[in-house]
């Protein structure tokens, strides 16, 4: 039996989670839940699964929590920065699945580390942000980390039984998002819920943006640069409409390994809570008859920029994943309130990382800082925007 923390347990891979948990009871248990605002969520699933600890962001949804559950509830409900450690390294804990969205997951991640937990990590953004520092902990702690991410899932088991050193390049496939076939001249006036539109996944909708504009495959670039150790001119991304094959590895002799499957991320999900074994999941393979053809091409970096822009981060490296990282999630923001056009998601990452003083080495605090650093300078350009 796995105890777990799931952390961001009311958001789509969160709930994917808790469907596997429930699904398999002989093999998981919760014993800590986080999120943030979702409440009445959050109190359907500590009645259901009961946590021994729930983090959510401060009191005043601390106490709405408490107002909906059940007198006879015994949960420990804990808040803000501080609360989402505790639930991170939870003493009863095994293994923390880190499915927050945003920077905000990698405190509680690196706390968890420290903690000597394993880690099932679908929160991008921490790897992005501070990669190096994490994968270092990981190492001197000894724990497992198993991407969830489906790429990355996908790379690391076309890694299994081969030689580091016999790779020779990683290929990221991408489905190339809702606006592949889109004409940049229509580009300006593409809206949030065109965006919100991916043809093939269910997710969160600051990931789903992201994959409107290949910045979701910019930062799986750096994310697999720190997870599998390959330098960027080693990482290519090819794009792959039908999102069946997750992602490859091709080796010296030109072999080329894969994992396929189809679009539901409970796979990636089971495989990293419960890998070396794969759970029994009702999960169909791909119809290949059905599917007919797999299609290949290479992305548009002209049409899509902020996948190029995420290369050169990721390669100036320092604090500039950070930055990128930062700006890209307030320009997200502004997006989705209908205050930044689509086509300013790009200039607002540009101009940011254009306005940043990088830092070569950075530590923790020096990462952290640049992420301040950078939501205020992209804050305040689309404020002078939007004036
Ligand atoms: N969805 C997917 O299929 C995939 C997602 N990922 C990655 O996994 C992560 C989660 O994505 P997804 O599930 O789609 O996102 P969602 O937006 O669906 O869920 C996010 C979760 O994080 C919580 N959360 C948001 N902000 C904070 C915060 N500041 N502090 C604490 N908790 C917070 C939310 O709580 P609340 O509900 O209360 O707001 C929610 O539980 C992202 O990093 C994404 O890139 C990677 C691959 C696939
Ligand atoms: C499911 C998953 O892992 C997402 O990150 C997915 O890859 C998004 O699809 P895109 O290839 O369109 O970015
Ligand atoms: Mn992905």
């Amino acid at each position: 039996m796995k105890s777990l923390s799931i952390l961001g347990s009311t958001g789509s891979i969160g709930t994917n989670a808790l469907e596997i948990v429930r699904q398999f009871p002989g093999q998981f248990r919760v014993v800590a839940l986080a999120a943030k605002t979702s409440i009445a969520a959050l109190a359907g699933q500590i009645v259901e699964f009961s946590p021994r600890l729930v983090a959510v962001i401060d009191d005043a949804h601390a106490g709405q929590l408490r107002s909906l559950l059940p007198a006879d509830v015994d949960v420990r409900i804990v808040t803000g920065d501080a609360g989402y450690v505790m639930a991170a390294t939870l003493p009863e804990s095994d293994m923390v699945l880190g499915a927050m969205v945003g920077a905000a997951g990698l405190a509680p991640t690196l706390a968890a580390i420290d903690a000597g937990k394993d880690i099932a990590l679908a929160n991008k953004e921490t790897l992005v942000m501070g990669g190096e520092i994490v994968m270092a902990r990981v190492a001197e702690r000894g724990v497992k980390l198993m991407p969830v991410d489906s790429e990355h899932s996908a790379i690391f088991q076309s890694l299994a039984g081969h030689r580091h050193s016999e790779v020779r390049e990683i290929l990221l496939t991408a489905s190339g998002g809702p606006f592949r076939q889109t004409p940049a001249a229509e580009f300006a006036a593409i809206t949030p819920a065109a965006a919100l539109r991916h043809p093939n996944w269910s997710m969160g909708s600051k990931i789903t943006i992201d994959s409107a504009t290949l910045m979701n495959k910019g930062l799986e670039v750096i994310e697999a640069r720190w997870l599998f150790d390959v330098d960027f001119d080693r990482i290519k991304v090819v794009v792959h409409p039908q999102s069946i094959i997750h992602s490859m590895v091709t080796y010296q002799d030109g072999a080329v390994i894969a994992q396929l499957g189809i679009p539901d991320m409970k796979g990636a999900i089971a495989y990293g809570l419960s890998h070396p074994d794969r759970l029994p999941l009702d999960m169909p393979a791909p119809d290949f008859a059905a599917l007919g053809q797999l299609t290949f091409e290479d992305p548009d970096l002209e049409r899509f920029p902020c996948l190029a822009l995420a290369f050169r981060a990721g390669e100036a490296g320092g604090t500039h994943p950070a930055v990128l990282n930062a700006a890209n999630e307030i320009a997200v923001a502004a997006f989705l309130e209908g205050r930044l056009p689509y086509t300013g998601i790009y200039a607002i990452i540009d101009q940011t990382l254009n306005r940043h003083r990088a830092e070569g080495q950075p530590d923790l605090e020096q990462i952290i800082a640049a992420d301040r650093w950078a939501r205020k300078t992209a804050v305040d350009l689309i404020r002078q925007q939007e004036c």
